[in-house]
């Protein structure tokens, strides 16, 4: 699957969105090793907090099917912006122990603005599982 499609796969994931509070809709998909995608939107609480990304949304139902971390071969993320919507700082860290640094992320807005990086790009100086690994 070419990333144009991933993107598509995004916004269609996006209509799913629980959001009462921000009316701020995101939509993620991620692609696994066989190739098949995993939705992911954001998922809003009256106590704010609780709420949850679209990118950690379609990671985590993804491992809770089963798929392991760093077996992915992408993720889009889209959203109604100027620019391509980027992963907040919490998903970035999520996106770095569940896919690992080199997984390509590719960022959009439904005008079809496309941006391509890289989780070690988003996430440069990470602290990550390898660190941990040191103590042993
Ligand atoms: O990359 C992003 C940025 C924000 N949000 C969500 C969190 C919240 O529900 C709303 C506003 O921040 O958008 C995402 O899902 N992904
Ligand atoms: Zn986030």
């Amino acid at each position: 699957m070419d990333y144009g499609q991933l993107m598509k796969e995004a916004i269609e994931a996006r209509k799913a969105a629980y959001i009462p509070y921000s009316g701020f809709g995101v939509g993620a998909a991620l692609l696994d090793s066989k190739g098949q995608v995993h939705h992911g939107c954001n998922v809003e609480n009256a106590a704010y907090s609780p709420g949850n990304c679209a990118e950690r949304t379609a990671m985590f139902r993804a491992i809770a099917d089963g798929h392991r971390p760093g077996t992915f071969q992408a993720i889009a993320v889209v959203a109604d912006t100027e620019e391509p919507v980027a992963p907040c700082g919490v998903c970035r860290q999520v996106l770095l122990e569940l896919c690992g640094p080199d997984m390509p992320v590719i960022l959009g807005n439904l005008k079809g603005d496309i941006r391509q990086t890289t989780v070690r790009e988003l996430l440069p100086y990470a602290f990550g599982p390898s660190h941990l690994e040191e103590q042993k």
